[in-house]
């Protein structure tokens, strides 16, 4: 059966499948462990456009990738069964039939492949997505990765936004309140509310500011002591990096973290139950040299190394 990436020993990198990471395609494996779906998405965004080319740009990022992680020791291909499902079709025209298509889509991923993997699209994904888990797991505890909280109610009335998909699964009991945390929050707010309200959705926050004071072990036993034994599902929106680092979004906000952090601090999800993540809000209009192409990719590396170290250990998934 075939198993892991195209040897880029034999096959170069810019011939061969177009996936992530060069991995097989769904449709050509039997038994799937972990699926990387792409959600090319964006009618939800509130500024630039454009995250609905997120999954091609960063599977294109990926080709460079290889099998064994270093910093994990271990080859993350080898421990579990990782493919590429392809795009999900999320009607463009109509927020709520899109929002329906993701839920779908991501439903029968899970009944088939356990684990799910996400590149968005807009942080509006993250909404579907998370119905798709609590469906499964009940709620979750979420440690969402961003520049802003995404924790606010309406845009021009519409409840189902990109700077809104947190507040609504808090709402409707998607998540588990008392194990959700944001990391690396920074920027100008609409007012004092906002801080206070995300705290009653169920959110700790670990700001952009406090990074330097706590570093990477910090932030890391801040997730720790939050997530516990619960299943934890990872929502990392690109823009959580500084934009000297992620060129490539929507809502670049200045201050955000380096590459060398996020990478560090995600990590950390090999010794937790994690059971789904995304990483959203690559816009590639805005990219250059493919920067934020490359940062997502090892993201969402690392993420399903710790996910098929995960599966390695057999834990509840
Ligand atoms: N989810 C992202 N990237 N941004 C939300 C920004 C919401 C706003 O325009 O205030
Ligand atoms: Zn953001
Ligand atoms: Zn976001």
């Amino acid at each position: 059966m075939i198993r892991g990436p195209v040897d880029s020993s034999q096959v170069p990198r810019f011939a061969g499948p177009p996936t992530f990471a060069r991995l097989p395609r769904i449709d050509e494996v039997s038994d799937v462990d972990i699926a990387v779906l792409g959600v090319p998405f964006d009618s939800g965004v509130s500024y630039r456009p454009g995250a609905r080319f997120g999954p091609s740009h960063v599977r294109e990022s990926s080709r460079l990738l290889r099998p064994y992680n270093p910093a994990l020791a271990v080859e993350p291909f080898a421990l579990a069964q990782v493919v590429d499902a392809g795009d999900v079709v999320a009607n463009p025209f109509s927020i709520p039939e899109a929002v329906r298509q993701i839920e779908v889509g991501a439903r029968a991923l899970l009944e088939r492949a356990g684990r799910l993997v996400t590149i968005g699209g807009d942080h509006t994904i993250a909404l579907p997505l998370l119905r798709s888990m609590a469906a499964i797991h009940g709620p979750v505890a979420v440690v969402h990765f961003d520049a802003h909280l995404d924790t606010w109610d309406t845009y021009f009335g519409e409840p189902t936004t990109h700077g809104t998909p947190f507040r609504r699964a808090s709402e409707e009991g998607l998540l588990d309140r008392s194990g959700c945390l944001h990391v690396g929050i920074r920027g100008p707010l609409y007012g004092a509310a906002d801080l206070r309200q995300d705290a009653e959705l169920g959110f700790q926050t670990v700001h952009a500011r406090e990074m330097d004071d706590l570093g990477v072990a910090g932030v890391v036993e801040r997730i720790r002591d939050r997530v516990r034994e619960r299943p934890v599902y990872v929502s990392v929106d690109i823009d959580v990096l500084d934009p000297a680092f992620a060129p490539g979004t929507g809502t670049p906000e200045s201050g955000g973290l380096l590459s060398r952090e996020l990478l560090g601090i995600v990590r950390a999800f090999s010794t937790l139950n994690l059971i789904g993540a995304d990483v959203v809000e690559v816009a590639p209009a805005y990219d250059h040299a493919e920067i934020t192409g490359i940062a997502a990719s090892h993201v969402l590396y690392e993420l399903v190394s710790a996910m098929a170290m995960g599966v390695a250990r057999g834990s509840a998934g």
